[in-house]
């Protein structure tokens, strides 16, 4: 059974199309990233999933529950760590944990739960006077109640410095390793990059990509950008690396004493160091360089060319 099952979800809000007829699946026990640029529809997904959107076609199935029918069932086991969540001002760190430790009947520990997100120290101050940061470490902590089978995290990292997103990473890589599913929202593919099987890229609505975020790369055309100098070069030669079935666009640059080919190749490197080569030309030096996964994001979202530096 998936963790997650969404099919044909359609969402209007007013003259707004916000999902259209999106369809996917995470995976019991995966960690997957829900990726998409700003007003893709991200938040929107995740509201429905927890039953606080109600879609306008097709429908979402958390834990094998349905969404609509039985979101209190499914609330019960998923840790959710909202957009745009607000703290109360008024109460301490602890207070929120005991809060979210007594609604989920459970008997966790609040002292342990802030020192695993790192505010342990603010266990006794208002929530009201943590930073953004804090807050941010505070709503994962209530998140992490319960042990849940399905951590729902809406932009996890927004808020939080170099270290705070690394503790994060660390925090849903422990909780997948105990065997929650772990669904979580981004707008940076450098974030996802360390912690995910599988990625999703949602654009307007629609998903435009599932895979590993290594399929990710291999899909892009000209992945890899390889820059041979050679001595010189001749028509045949050219030809003859035209011809690889690897390569998919050869430029010439650098100069008439020293050319530099720039080859888009998408496999065996060396053959196209071999044929040149078998040509009598002599290599030089050469170097590869791979699209950036936020190019494999932009390629993806916006459409754009994409060519790797
Ligand atoms: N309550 C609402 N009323 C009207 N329009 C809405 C509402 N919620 C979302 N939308 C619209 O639906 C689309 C998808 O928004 P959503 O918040 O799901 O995107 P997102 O991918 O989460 O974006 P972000 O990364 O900025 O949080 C946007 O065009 C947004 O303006």
């Amino acid at each position: 059974m998936p963790a997650i099952e969404v099919d044909g979800l359609t969402k209007w809000f007013g003259g707004t199309l916000a999902l259209s007829e999106l369809s996917f699946e995470v995976r019991d026990g995966e960690v997957f990233g829900f990726l998409g640029p700003n007003g893709a529809g991200k938040s929107t997904t995740i509201n429905v999933l927890l039953d606080f959107v109600r879609p306008t076609a097709g429908s979402a199935a958390v834990l094998g529950f349905d969404a609509q029918e039985h979101s209190r069932e499914i609330r019960a086991r998923t840790g959710v760590l909202p957009e745009g969540y607000r703290v109360y001002e008024r109460l301490t760190g602890r207070k929120h944990l005991e809060f979210a430790i007594e609604s989920k009947g459970v008997d966790d520990d609040p002292q342990a739960l802030l020192e695993r997100v790192g505010i342990a120290d603010a266990a006794d101050r208002k929530a009201g006077g943590y930073s953004k940061g804090m807050a941010q470490r505070l709503m994962l902590a209530m998140a992490l109640v319960g042990d849940p089978d399905l951590l729902i995290l809406d932009e996890p990292s927004t808020g939080l410095d170099p270290n705070g997103a690394r503790e994060m990473r660390e925090i849903v890589r422990a909780e997948n390793e105990r065997g929650a599913t772990v669904f979580f929202s981004s707008h940076s593919m450098e974030q996802v990059e360390a912690v995910c099987d599988r990625v999703g890229i949602l654009r307007a609505g629609e998903m435009v990509a599932v895979d590993s975020v290594e399929g990710l790369r291999d899909s892009l055309e000209d992945g890899t950008t390889l820059r041979v100098t050679v001595d010189r070069i001749d028509d045949d030669a050219l030809a003859a690396v035209r011809a690889l079935e690897a390569v998919s666009s050869v430029k010439i640059g650098g100069s008439d004493a020293e050319p530099t080919l720039v080859v888009g190749v998408d496999g065996s490197k060396t053959a196209v160091l071999g044929a040149l080569e078998d040509h009598g030309i002599e290599v030089r030096d050469f170097s590869t360089q791979e699209a950036s996964l936020e190019d494999v994001f932009q390629s993806y979202t916006t459409g754009s060319e994409v060519e790797a530096r």
